[in-house]
């Protein structure tokens, strides 16, 4: 599994556009037939894909892990962006279409990733693209139970304002008062048509590492993603179904040339989602 060192906020006015992209962004999260992983060193929280492209796939035991299989000492939270898909872990098999999200608990040992398939064993839907599980694990000290949330089961809220391009809706799936974790707090957000902007104003939270994973952008349409601390900050140029690595002192915020919606996903000191130190733009450089 690739792996990432942790970066020094004062290391990031010296990077160049090169840089700051294999620090911070992964471009190949999903590729047919494979599970891609990075390992970064910020809260060791190990992020990327799953592609069935029927076949079944396992979560590997990599060496960077020194684990015996992936979960002996980690959970993980997994949203489905692509067809139906089933996940089997526990003895119990988990269904999900796009947009569900699954957790599973420190200790869950032959997890399986599939296509979902029709009573005759075909694809459910041949006109449907196949499963894309996107991952993102931390390590755990205890465990919690697996839990599935499908789409519009998590808790809603309505954030921003058309009048500022930035309406959306902010689902929590693994949080405090809903599937419990040790580490991972995780939804997704989407953008109302119309509007461009997520998580403005900006904030930083300096107890979690945060990670965003864009989707649903237009092939020829890319998400402007503001990093770096507040007052040097920097941009990458993201594509459909590419993820951001934001540090615990980086801002993280984006503005889109078309609606998208993105998997927001941390882990840390602790799971306040209001625990948070926002930014006005006006004091941001
Ligand atoms: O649109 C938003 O605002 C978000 O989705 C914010 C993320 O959930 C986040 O950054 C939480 O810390
Ligand atoms: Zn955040």
């Amino acid at each position: 599994m690739e792996q990432r060192y942790a970066t020094h906020p004062d290391q990031v006015p010296g990077m160049d556009t090169q840089g700051l992209r294999d620090a911070f962004l992964l471009e190949q999260v999903f590729v047919p037939g494979e599970v891609t992983l990075v390992y970064t060193h910020h809260d060791r929280i190990v992020l990327g894909g799953a592609v069935p492209a029927g076949t079944v796939l396992t979560l590997p035991a990599d060496p960077e892990i020194r684990s015996e299989y992936f979960l002996e000492h980690r959970e993980v939270g997994i949203v489905n962006l692509g067809g139906t898909g089933t996940v089997t872990a526990g003895g119990e098999t988990f269904t999900m279409p796009k947009g569900a999200c699954l957790y599973l608990g420190r200790g869950t040992d032959g997890v399986e990733l599939a296509d979902a398939t029709s009573a005759d064993g075909g694809p459910e839907d041949a006109a449907q693209p196949g499963a894309q599980f996107y991952l993102f694990s931390a390590p755990a000290h205890t465990t919690y139970p697996n839990a599935l949330v499908l789409p519009g089961e998590g808790n809603r809220l309505e954030l921003g304002d058309p009048l500022t391009s930035n309406r959306r809706t902010l689902n929590q799936y693994v949080h405090e008062n809903g599937v419990r974790s040790c580490q991972v707090v995780m939804g997704v957000t989407e953008l109302h048509p119309g509007s461009m902007w997520n998580t403005m104003p900006a904030h930083t939270h300096d107890r979690r590492t945060e990670c965003y994973l864009y989707f649903d952008v237009p092939d020829d349409a890319r998400v402007v993603h503001l990093c770096g601390e507040p007052d040097q900050t920097r941009h990458l140029l993201v594509a459909d179904r590419q993820a951001v690595i934001s540090p615990s002192w980086s801002v993280h915020s984006g503005v889109g040339t078309a609606s998208y919606s993105f998997v927001w996903a941390m882990a840390g000191e602790n799971q306040a989602f209001s625990d948070m130190d926002t930014f006005p733009v006006t004091d941001m450089r």
